[in-house]
């Protein structure tokens, strides 16, 4: 696999372990946050629910007050208990309206409007029917209607401790402390409604009263205890010490002495002294500091449950900050490795195969480097070097063989081939010729006193004369006609394979170009030189190049004989 794309891949692997990892924890805090928001509403509606239920426990108040009034009925009583329904239906719409968002506990709360609608209905009935028709089975009938409303709104209060407790374990205590409190209410609700009857009539208790009386008030004191019972911090905080020393002092004292002066009053016999209005008038009060504990309980519940909420919060937009910081440098850290290690790996990598494929055209970067990429690259920079250098004295190598090579074959003066340069080409040709039973001739010339040139000029024109001759011949020859200085100024032209009449006219034509041709000296001294021409054949399969040579010799010994510039071949 490419060092890329693994790099791709590993980055990709480690992103997706880090997100998924990330995202886990976030979704925890997150759910941990959600449950805290709704825990507090569902907080909120528990004490709802606490205060609908005590609405309805304190209705039974102005209901009891109502039932044992005389006809015609007193106005403010029936006030009171307007009044008090009022409260119990704010309670409850209140309830509702929180409920809006929450379906569920909603519809719980639907027989309680039934049983609500339905006791309030045989209260009114009864209150409508004169004193003497209110007989204490009917009293007692409607009362215990009213007494089944309390228990169903303490089921939605228990439903919503218990939905708070799940969400804040740490305020579970202080929840329960708070709904014996409401439940207290209701049972010292009870013991006041207890003397109703006996009040309205009145008449004196029976054994059951007494009995009922016994039960609730150990009923009311199990409730009391429970709520001393020391469970968590909360028991130590000044305000709930506060408040339980009022309960005690106000409703432990005095309200259960007002229920004592009842009783005591009946055994004695005597006339009790207040109807079920006063005694509602002056009892109630008495249960208002129960309340007040609840409501210092349901306030520190709170202010824990915010606190929980808040820490919620926090570790939340702690864990996305941690989140973004973690990802941050996970995309820092893989850029750094990947502009610091990968990108110059590869660029390492491409110069080395360029360096390979013996191109040096790019130097190596980040050679300034001081970690173990850059002692790679300043070793790929020195190999570069080293590489150019090598190829320079190859380079150079090859010039100087090739130098070598044509100063070898080549006539320092003129720069035509040389006599040995020639000899090589020569026989090579011959063998072809053999090969392909080809004629091969050969033309050799020399300038004609050419001695009186240089006595005349200096060997220096004589020099030139020799580099212009050798340029005229050249000129005047077509692709595959060789000329080389022979010796001296004795030259040498081997046309391709011909005859000896091609090669005649051949060298005709030479010695008419040589002698056509001014030659002006450096000195500006213009000459005009001939040279005379052997010319001769060889063919067969024995043709030697000595032999070819040396008649071509001959040739041109009579050229020189016969008067010069002209061309002879052999006999
Ligand atoms: N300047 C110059 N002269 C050369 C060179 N090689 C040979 N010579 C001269 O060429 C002359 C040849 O003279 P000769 O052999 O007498 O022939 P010639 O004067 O040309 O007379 P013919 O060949 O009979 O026409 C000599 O004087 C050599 O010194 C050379 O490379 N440069």
């Amino acid at each position: 696999m490419r060092l890329t794309r693994l790099f791709t891949l590993a980055s990709a692997v480690l992103a997706l372990l880090v997100c998924g990892m990330l995202g886990r924890l976030l979704w925890g805090e997150w759910e941990h946050y959600r449950a805290a928001g709704t825990g507090h509403h569902t907080l909120q509606l528990m004490q709802r629910a606490m205060v609908a239920a005590e609405k309805l426990s304190y209705e039974r108040g102005p209901v009891n007050a109502v039932l044992g009034d005389h006809l015609p009925a007193d106005p403010a009583r029936h006030a009171r208990l307007l009044r008090a329904r009022a409260d119990t239906d704010l309670a409850l719409a209140q309830l509702r309206q929180d409920l809006a968002a929450d379906a569920g506990p909603a519809t719980a709360l639907a027989p309680l409007y039934d049983a609500l609608g339905a006791a309030r209905l045989t209260v009114d009935q009864l209150a409508a029917l004169p004193p003497a028709e209110r007989t204490p089975e009917r009293l007692d009938a409607a009362i215990e209607r009213m007494f089944q409303l309390v228990p169903l709104a303490l089921n939605a209060v228990t439903s919503y401790t218990r939905a708070s407790e799940q969400v804040y374990p740490r305020i579970a205590r202080i929840l329960m402390k708070a709904r014996l409190t409401v439940e207290l209410r209701e049972f010292a609700g009870r013991l006041g409604s207890a003397l109703t009857v006996p009040l309205a009539a009145p008449r004196p208790l029976t054994e059951a009263d007494h009995q009922r009386l016994q039960f609730l008030r150990g009923r009311i004191e199990q409730l009391r205890q429970l709520i001393k019972i020391p469970s968590s911090d909360i028991d130590s905080e000044p305000r709930v010490l506060a408040a339980v020393a009022r309960m005690d002092e106000v409703y432990f004292a005095a309200g259960q002495r007002l229920v004592a002066e009842v009783e005591q009053a009946s055994r004695a016999g005597r006339a009790y002294g207040m109807d079920t209005g006063q005694f509602a008038q002056r009892y109630v009060p008495c249960m208002a500091p129960i309340l007040a504990l609840r409501d210092v309980l349901l306030q520190e519940a709170q202010t824990q449950a915010l606190q929980d909420y808040e820490a919620a919060r926090h570790e939340l937009v702690l864990a996305l900050l941690v989140g973004a910081a973690i990802l941050l440098a996970l995309t820092l850290l893989l850029a750094i490795v990947r502009r610091r290690v990968v990108v110059p790996l590869l660029r390492a990598t491409r110069a080395v195969v360029r360096l390979g494929n013996g191109d040096f055209s790019m130097p190596p970067s980040g050679a300034r480097r001081d970690d173990e990429i850059g002692d790679m690259l300043r070793a790929l920079a020195t190999l570069r070097a080293n590489s150019m250098d090598r190829q320079r004295l190859e380079q150079e190598r090859v010039r100087l063989i090739e130098e070598l090579r044509l100063r070898a074959d080549t006539d320092y003066l003129t720069g035509i081939l040389n006599r040995r340069a020639f000899t090589a080409a020569g026989n090579l040709r011959l063998r072809g010729a053999r090969d392909q039973g080809e004629s091969l001739a050969v033309i050799l010339f020399d300038v004609d006193h050419f001695k009186s040139v240089n006595d005349s000029y200096g060997h220096d024109a004589g020099d030139q004369v020799l580099i212009r001759i050798a340029e005229v011949v050249r000129d005047s020859l077509r692709d595959g006609e060789i000329v080389a200085r022979y010796g001296g100024e004795e030259f040498v032209v081997m046309p391709t394979y011909c005859g000896l009449e091609a090669a005649h006219a051949l060298a005709e034509r030479l010695r008419e170009a040589i002698s056509r041709e001014p030659l002006t000296l450096s000195d500006g001294h213009i000459l005009r030189v001939t040279a005379s021409f052997g010319v001769a054949v060889a063919h067969g399969p024995h043709a030697a190049l000595d032999d070819l040579f040396h008649a071509a010799d001959l040739a041109l010994y009579r050229a020189k004989r016969n008067g010069r510039n002209r061309v002879e071949q052999q006999a």
